[in-house]
């Protein structure tokens, strides 16, 4: 058993949560931005550990993410109770047709219960709900209303959550997502991001896990 693995997009998320961690039974890396590319960074690192005859405990997609308002504001940490691929599917003259209705798989990971209860224990104040993973960044409030209306449970999106979650059922290990908000979703607005913050709120929620 070598503990928990903390997989970011970026390496500024992967400092910010360093910064607060004090144990070295965490082991925390930045493979890169958006599903796949930490699917497969994830994948990667599960393999490298297990042919070295490590095995991490459980895997966490960490890092920054867009808020639903009001029910997750700036600076809030969000803990998700399933990882949703929000756009993975077909479009359509009747809209936006899901993975699932076109047969094809699950676009929602649920998270492991056991990690989501010790998680929530450390960090009582996170807003708890479905986070979205998205390729493309919500932009408009068209947008930001139909992803509300199609996920009515979902507090937050971010860009990962789905790839990582891919990568630990592929190893066979409990998965969660944690993310901090830099910015509510909705009309594309970059000078309203609090990327400092949100880089705040990690290390606090890092110093909490241990
Ligand atoms: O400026 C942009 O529009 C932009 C586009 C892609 C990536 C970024 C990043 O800052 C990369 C870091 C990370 O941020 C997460 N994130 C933060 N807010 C949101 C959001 O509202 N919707 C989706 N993802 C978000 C995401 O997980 C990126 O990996 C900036």
């Amino acid at each position: 058993m070598s503990g928990l693995l903390l997989v970011t997009a970026v390496e500024a998320e992967a400092d910010a949560l360093r910064a607060g961690l004090t144990t070295d039974a965490v082991t925390v890396a930045a493979v890169g931005v958006g599903p796949a590319a930490v699917a497969a960074g994830t994948a990667r690192l599960l393999a490298l550990a297990e042919a070295e005859g490590r095995r991490y405990d459980a895997v966490i997609s960490a890092g920054i993410g867009g808020g639903f308002t009001p029910r997750a504001p700036v600076g809030a940490t969000v803990l998700a109770t399933s990882s949703i691929a929000a756009d993975l599917g077909a479009d359509s003259p009747a809209g936006f047709l899901s993975l699932d209705e076109l047969g094809f798989g699950r676009i929602a990971v649920p998270v492991d219960a056991g990690l989501l209860d010790t998680l929530r224990a450390a960090l009582p104040h996170a807003v708890v709900g479905a986070v979205l993973t998205v390729s493309t960044v919500t932009g408009t409030a068209e947008r930001e209303r139909a992803l509300a209306e199609r996920h009515p449970d979902a507090v937050a999106e971010a860009m990962e959550g789905y790839g990582v979650a891919c990568a630990a059922a592929g190893a066979g290990l409990p998965f969660a997502e944690l993310r901090t908000i830099s910015n509510p979703i909705g009309p594309r607005d970059r000078g309203a991001w609090r990327i400092r913050d949100a880089f705040t709120a990690l290390t606090a929620a890092a110093a909490a896990l241990g």
